[in-house]
């Protein structure tokens, strides 16, 4: 089962200065995955240390371990796990990619290494799962990276004059990726050229992503940010405050529409309405051409208990809590994948990125 260890064994370990996602070990009473975990943060750089699948699946139900391509890493190296454990690796397989349904990357991650193990033999099969794992880790950093630079050169065409003021939702930064992340690692970059005059980070209701996590991020890197309640974004729009929101994606389905974070299509709307570009940042393993539509996408309906918990109701109150809400393609002014950037987003253009 998981463990706990103290704040004072979690050390930075990547140039963003934020403690890494995951990451694999090998001491001597066995393998394990040792997660940062996120339901802690910002207050303690607490470790959870999996040496099971069953920990794992806890681990990504509970969120402490999330965001989309994170768990696409964490899918590859839990059936590394379970190989390297002995345990059935099939039925690990199924446990892993049944742990939450709307974000892609899990089931994609979790296939991969299950293919390689497969593909390998049973002696072989566990360094094999492990090294796709690995690969998957790698592409997923260098992929960030490609993003970084696709979506900083988008934002400098659309946003002439720089000296930016963004506004992003969730947390989608080195928290959720093998390298910088997705939507942040694009702010990160702007950031360090000296163009983010104000990053407005939503809170991100119910589980305060923005405010725990991504503001823990931007505080670690120095960037100037703001925090508001979701649902002051209308008059921060309204008061010409915002130059262009950035977001990530959890499922991006054949018609461009795109599933993120429950609060992502209401900026979309405003977006729309106040003529500020709305760009969303993932990479190519987010996009899932076998969902046709938006419609389609299996959104995730958590606890009411994770609306209840944080707004004071009578004992008893139902509450409605989707994890996703799904922003259609027309009000997306372009997706920025590693393979490069699509505008307007149609099924012809993501089709052609997907394959490239
Ligand atoms: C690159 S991260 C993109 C999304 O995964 C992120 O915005 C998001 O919605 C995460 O949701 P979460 O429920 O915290 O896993």
């Amino acid at each position: 089962m998981g463990d706990h260890l103290a704040q004072s064994d979690v050390q930075p370990q990547n140039g963003v200065g934020v403690v890494p996602a995951l990451r694999w070990e090998e001491p001597p009473e066995g393998p394990v995955l040792v997660l940062l975990d996120q339901t802690r943060l910002p207050h303690d750089e607490a470790e959870l240390v999996c040496t099971d699948v069953q920990a794992l699946v806890a681990a990504i139900r509970s969120l402490a371990v999330r965001g989309a391509p994170v768990l696409g890493l964490a899918g590859a190296y839990g059936v590394a796990l379970a190989a390297a454990r002995g345990y059935d690796v099939d039925e690990a397989a199924e446990l892993l990619a049944q742990a939450r349904p709307t974000a892609v990357n899990l089931g994609y991650g979790v296939r991969r290494a299950a293919a390689a193990y497969r593909a390998a033999g049973v002696e072989r099969g566990p360094a094999a799962a492990l090294a796709e794992a690995k690969a998957l880790h790698a592409e997923d950093a260098a992929a960030s990276t490609a993003m970084a630079g696709h979506g900083s050169r988008l934002l400098a065409e659309l946003v002439p004059g720089g000296g930016y003021r963004i506004l992003t939702h969730c947390n989608t930064g080195a928290l959720v990726s093998g390298g910088e992340g997705t939507a942040l690692a694009v702010v990160s970059a702007v950031h360090r050229s000296g163009e983010l005059r104000r990053l407005w980070v939503d809170e991100t209701r119910p589980l305060f992503q923005g405010s725990r996590l991504t503001a823990y991020e931007a505080a670690r890197a120095g960037m100037p940010y703001t925090l508001l309640a979701d649902s002051a974004a209308g008059s921060l729009f309204a008061a010409g405050e915002v130059d262009a929101v950035l977001v990530g994606a959890d499922r991006i389905a054949a018609d461009g529409s795109v599933a993120n974070k429950v609060g992502t299509y209401p900026l979309a709307v405003l977006a729309r309405h106040h003529g500020v570009p709305f760009l969303v940042v993932a990479p190519v393993t987010s996009v899932d051409l076998a969902t046709p539509d938006g419609s389609s996408i299996e959104v995730e309906q958590r606890p009411a208990s994770e609306v209840t918990d944080v707004a004071p109701s009578p004992l008893g109150a139902q509450a409605y809590n989707p994890a996703f809400d799904v922003t259609p393609p027309d009000l997306v002014t372009a997706i920025v994948t590693e393979n490069g950037v699509i505008s307007p987003v149609t099924a012809e253009s993501l089709a052609a990125l997907r394959e490239k």
